[in-house]
């Protein structure tokens, strides 16, 4: 089995979706900004705030190349794209799943959300302009799920069937 790489915007339920579909492959998985914050021992939040979101996409490259590549589920950053060889990278590796989700439902996850640097301003407004600078890039992957009606266990059960 290749590594599977979620991506996709913030509150697409990466994360969440990754733990539920490690839980039923019955492989690991590595959540690469949860992978940094116990690596650098500081908050996603610090890491932007103390060494700029540039030194961030950094760690985040470097973990990607560093991570296993066989029989794991990888939950990357939302931003993981924004360098674009990293979505180079991880399909010549793995199999990448993109998880959309429309800004109404995005707005609902994360309205109480304080850890996202990158939204804490005009969440509306960011989450509009960084999903329409980004969809072309998470559009690459090599295949795509609306999770915007899906609850956890239904997006898991939609992966298993692209992957079967
Ligand atoms: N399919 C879903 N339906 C409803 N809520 C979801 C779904 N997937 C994730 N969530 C919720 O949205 C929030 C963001 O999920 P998370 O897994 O952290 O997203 P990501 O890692 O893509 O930023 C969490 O509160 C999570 O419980
Ligand atoms: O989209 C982004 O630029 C980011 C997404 C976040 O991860 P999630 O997509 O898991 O929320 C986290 O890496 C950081 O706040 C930056
Ligand atoms: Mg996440």
């Amino acid at each position: 089995m290749k590594a599977i790489y979620l991506i996709g915007f913030m509150g697409a339920g990466k994360t969440t979706v990754g733990k539920a579909l490690s839980d039923k492959l019955e492989v690991p998985v590595i959540d690469t900004d949860e992978y940094i914050e116990r690596e650098k021992k500081k908050t996603i939040k610090a890491i932007f705030k103390e060494e700029g979101e540039p030194a961030f996409r950094d760690y985040e490259s470097q973990i990607l190349r560093m991570l296993p590549k066989r029989y794991v589920v990888i939950t990357t950053g939302g931003g993981i794209v924004t360098r674009e060889e990293n979505l180079t990278w991880m399909k010549q590796n793995g199999l990448v799943i993109y998880l959309y989700c429309n800004t109404e439902e995005l707005l609902k996850r994360l309205k109480n959300d304080k850890t996202r640097p990158l939204i804490q301003q005009n969440k509306e407004d960011a989450i509009t302009r960084l999903l329409m600078d980004r969809a072309p890039l998470y559009k690459q992957a090599h295949f795509t799920i609306d999770t915007s009606w899906l609850n956890v266990d239904q997006v898991v059960s939609r992966i298993m069937e692209q992957i079967d």
